[in-house]
């Protein structure tokens, strides 16, 4: 007859598993997980800790931490995708904080909606230079670039918006807005910062959810993060319009605040050869310094008695944010 399992063994076997489940986990999961023994409130506590070290989840070159001497959120939970998408039922969850692991290799289905087939990139090889077919400047800054339907690789130095956050960030709580996204290192004017990456929407699912916030928002303590974007013709007339919603699913950019004075980012709409859609991105619109928050203005203002009390800070702050009419 076979001896039981040790008590050692049957121990080392249930922390195996809680090692792969418990980064599954949301927060309020994990809380009332934690409660049940010591081991797997440490194994919470651990969990917390990777989560806070990097928002990014491996997914952008740099980890972007949560720093917080505020209150005591250690981390806000969202799922993580570095280029919008349209989502799916599918995405519910998403591993994230193994102490194992914490560096998985990020698997994302990027939908090949993105692609319109049969497009004609550049020829240029390997490296495009200034004569690249693809590269498209208004004023003065690149508005198209090399993309799917190209030769060339992510080295391309015309791919400047496609390799992800590559200046130091980090995101920090503060005092009457929740978290920021601020700079960690010097930053020069002109450089690409990051996408507005998250969902992507019709108008009339924009216009829905938006309703849905409104009221959520009502009931403090919920920040939404639904942008919505408008190319307009040198007529003034609109003739685009891009919905993104980063609440659920989204980068770092969802914890970009509101700056009445237009802040210190500009929103460059980059298209790429090959792709249907064009990506909103952020550029610094000045040099920035190690410290400073990143910020850029919300749209119009449109004085609302129920709008969102500003925190601006700004000389010229309006007391109130603005709010998107979807
Ligand atoms: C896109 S999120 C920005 C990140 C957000 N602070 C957070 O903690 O997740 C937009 C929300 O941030 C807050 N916010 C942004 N700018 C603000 C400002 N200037 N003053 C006060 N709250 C602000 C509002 O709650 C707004 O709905």
């Amino acid at each position: 007859m076979s001896s039981p399992p040790s008590k050692r063994y049957e121990q080392h076997r249930f922390l195996s598993i809680a090692e792969l489940l418990l980064p599954w986990l949301t927060p309020q999961e994990l809380s009332t997980i934690s409660c049940t023994c010591h081991t797997l409130s440490r194994l919470s506590k651990r969990i917390t800790a990777v989560r806070s070290s990097d928002a990014s989840r491996s997914f952008e070159p740099l980890p972007i931490p949560f720093i917080n001497t505020v209150d005591s959120h250690p981390y806000t939970y969202f799922l993580y995708t570095p280029t919008c998408l349209i989502s799916s039922p599918d995405f519910a969850r998403q591993f994230w904080g193994s102490p194992l692991n914490p560096n998985p290799i990020p698997q994302i289905n990027f939908d090949s909606f993105a692609e319109v087939s049969g497009t004609v990139g550049c020829d240029c090889g390997e490296i495009c230079d200034e004569e690249c077919s693809c590269l498209v400047l208004r004023g003065g800054v690149v508005v198209t670039e090399c993309g799917m339907s190209c030769d060339c690789e992510l080295s391309c130095g015309n791919r400047e918006t496609q390799k992800g956050v590559t200046v130091e960030l980090k995101i920090v709580r503060v005092e009457n807005k929740g978290w920021g996204l601020f700079a960690a290192q010097f930053i020069p004017s002109g450089l690409f910062v990051c996408e507005y990456a998250g969902e992507l929407l019709t108008t009339k699912e924009a216009n829905r959810r938006q309703q849905v916030y409104d009221e959520l928002t009502k009931g403090g303590r919920f920040s939404s993060a639904l942008l919505v974007v408008r190319e307009f013709l040198p007529s003034r007339k609109a003739c685009f319009r891009i919905n993104i919603d980063a609440t659920r699913i989204g980068n770092v950019a969802r914890f970009i605040n509101h700056s009445c004075d237009g802040g210190n980012l500009s929103t460059v709409l980059i298209r790429s050869s090959g792709a249907l859609l064009p990506r909103v991105c952020f550029f610094t619109s000045r040099d920035i310094q190690a410290g400073e928050e990143l910020s850029f203005s919300y749209g119009d203002v449109r004085l609302r008695p129920e709008g969102l009390h500003c925190f601006c800070g700004s000389s010229c702050c309006f007391g109130i944010m603005p709010s998107e009419d979807t």
